[in-house]
């Protein structure tokens, strides 16, 4: 298991605790999945990803929680099937939507084989911006988890360019989550959660357990290790923090780890915990 990093503010250990038994008990529970978490290193869909994030999925819906599925990966997809590369955004658009497609297909298909039915949903940030459009998608959301079904949202790319050009996923299901009013976020990821540097560069890099008062702390950090990248772990964390300051718990961890969503739901220490700052933010 990676250190922790003990950062002046951090929150006191019985808070800590609460968070993770709010966690735990969350019944309404959103889960972000990154590209890297879903496409191999030639940018083709790789199986045994989508499997296990299905597989973890179905942990919380075998525990009668339910989830929503905000999945990245239909550039990368569309990339890999298509064999080019997204040098433009008009190129970036176009293979997502090939991406999109062969991107639910694995999705519907894995999901079959729990008996559990998927529905598509492709919305942009001016969709929960827009007071109709967004009464239009709760509506929807709120009937589709009464039947049971799990919804899996992606930015409608083909559309919007803004959330393109800077990997707005992290933003998105944060909206999400504040607009549905979740109990959860969990963003999943290729690293164990935010780090003090970029943990893929930086060995000495140290995972930060919790965030709370430490909050501008931790931004600088990230920005730092992060200076070059577009979304990266600076938008995790910025969507992770809103969420949180809307009194919803929000956890950045990897992918990887065997049976993450389970151990979520076990209250168990996994990645880096946001705690509800219920807007007291005393930065
Ligand atoms: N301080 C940090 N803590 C964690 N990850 C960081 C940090 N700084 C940079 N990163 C990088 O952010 C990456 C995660 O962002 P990204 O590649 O956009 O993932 P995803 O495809 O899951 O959205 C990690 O792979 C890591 O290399
Ligand atoms: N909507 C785009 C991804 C945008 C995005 O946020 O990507 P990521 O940073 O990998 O979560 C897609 O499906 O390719």
């Amino acid at each position: 298991m990676s250190e922790t990093v003990e950062m002046s503010g951090t929150a006191e250990a019985d808070t800590v605790h609460e968070t993770r038994r709010l966690a735990a008990e969350a019944d309404l529970v959103v889960v972000k999945a990154g590209t890297n978490s879903l496409t191999d290193e030639q940018s083709n869909l790789d199986d045994s990803k989508v499997n296990k994030l299905v597989d973890d999925v179905m942990d919380l819906r075998q525990q009668g929680k339910r989830v929503l599925l905000v999945s990245s990966g239909a550039v990368g997809a569309g990339k890999g099937l298509i064999g080019l590369t997204d040098e433009t955004v008009e190129q970036s658009q176009a293979l997502s939507t090939v991406g999109q497609s062969q991107l639910m297909r694995r999705y519907t298909e894995r999901f079959e084989q729990f008996d559990q039915t998927v529905a598509q949903i492709l919305l942009t940030e001016n969709d929960l911006e827009d007071p109709d459009r967004f009464t239009n998608f709760t509506n929807t959301v709120e009937t589709l988890l009464e039947w049971d079904i799990v919804p899996i949202i992606n930015e409608n790319d083909a559309v919007a360019t803004e959330e393109l050009r800077i990997g707005d996923n992290d933003m998105l299901s944060s909206s999400v989550a504040i607009g549905i009013g979740a109990d959860l976020l969990v963003t999943l990821t290729d690293v164990g959660g935010v780090y003090t540097g970029n943990p893929k560069k930086d060995p000495s890099a140290e995972r930060i357990e919790t965030i709370s008062s430490n909050y501008a702390a931790v931004q600088e950090l990230v920005d730092e290790s992060s200076k070059d990248a577009f979304g990266g772990i600076r938008t995790k964390v910025a969507g992770a923090r809103a969420a949180s300051e809307h009194g919803i718990p929000a956890i950045i961890a990897k992918s990887t780890e065997s049976d993450v969503l389970d151990k979520i739901s076990a209250a168990e220490q996994v990645g880096t915990l946001f705690i509800p700052t219920n807007g007291d933010d005393d930065d």
